[in-house]
């Protein structure tokens, strides 16, 4: 395996929406923002949880309104994803939330697509992309969800699992992914960011996920840790996300060398760097700067990083 790959595997597209860009999209499209400036914008990314990070980030969505937005949005994250080292990403997206809001799932996906297309010509980077069922709203809507993304034969890789974890269990959505496995899509799920145990054993062994999303929580839970560790199950893991969201007070309480040590697939990813202090780059000095990461440790984490991939290397 070559030294100089990195994948990014947990990124959400809508969560690389930078302030200039949100500014510049609401005068391309007449909008106007409840805020003056990019300070005042700004002001507002302190956030208690993971439903305070959440409320802000589908309020600044509204920006995004056509296929034009949408690639724009992409390739502003290739551009700088490239400069943190990321050869290969693998990108999340939202598609009811935009949905909801009136926005058709043709310009989401068109726009998302084209940007993809060109992201290893324009910037080296290769790509997916990764549709994901907003799991707080209704189960009959990601079930048509997935249906009308099949039925336009969307140019996706997988299906995910995201938004508010708690009191939404993996449980909820397994025909949806049953039905996206029967497809041959990759499937993964977000479980135990801020959702117990239990939700990630309920996605392993109901959605059969091929990685867990977050998963930090799973320390809890000793035979969860052997199962992850035997079947090499892969944590894409977001230490700015998980501080910014305080789901741990600072970087060093994130025991990353005890899970290396302890065998377990974990790579090192930017959830929403437009929120939460950076990008991958900036998670990987963070750690250097808190817990010593040191490089054979780094090289570790890319490596898994390539292997939890779903391209072949
Ligand atoms: O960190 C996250 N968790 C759950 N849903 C999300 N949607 C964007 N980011 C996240
Ligand atoms: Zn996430």
């Amino acid at each position: 395996m070559s030294t100089d790959q990195l994948a990014e595997l947990h990124l959400h597209i809508e969560g690389s929406l930078e302030p200039p860009l949100i500014f510049e999209l609401a005068e391309r499209n007449a909008l106007s923002l409840p805020y003056n400036d990019i300070d005042e914008l700004r002001a507002k990314y302190e956030f208690t949880d993971l439903q305070s990070f959440l409320d802000l980030y589908y309020a600044n969505m509204a920006v995004l309104q056509t296929a034009e937005d949408f690639a724009d949005l992409a390739r502003a994250y290739f551009r700088r994803t490239a400069q943190a080292g990321v050869t290969h990403a693998e990108i999340f997206f939202d598609p009811q939330a935009h949905t909801e809001r009136g926005v058709s799932l043709e310009a989401v996906v068109e726009g998302l697509a084209d940007a993809c297309a060109t992201s290893e010509r324009e910037f080296g980077v290769t790509s997916g992309l990764i549709a994901s069922i907003l799991r707080d709203k209704p189960v009959l809507h990601a079930n048509q969800l997935l249906d009308d993304l099949l039925a336009m034969q969307a140019p996706i890789i997988g299906l995910g699992l995201d938004s508010a974890e708690v009191g939404y269990p993996p449980s909820l959505f397994v025909d949806v992914f049953a039905k996206a496995r029967a497809e041959g899509l990759h499937v993964v799920a977000h479980a135990g960011e801020e959702g117990p145990p239990d939700y990630i054993w309920q996605a392993l062994d109901l959605l059969k996920v091929e990685r867990i999303d977050h998963g930090v929580r799973c320390l809890e839970d000793e035979a969860l840790v052997n199962r992850l560790v035997e079947e090499q199950i892969p944590l894409t893991v977001c230490p700015l996300s998980n501080v910014r969201l305080k789901v741990i007070d600072n970087v060093e309480q994130l025991p990353l060398r005890q899970m290396l040590e302890r065998g377990l697939s974990v790579s090192i990813n930017s959830d929403d760097p437009a929120y939460f202090g950076g990008y991958v780059d900036d998670n990987f000095s963070a750690l250097e700067a808190g817990m010593g990461l040191t490089a054979a440790e780094r090289q570790q984490l890319a490596e898994n990083s390539i292997r939890a991939s779903f391209v072949t290397v």
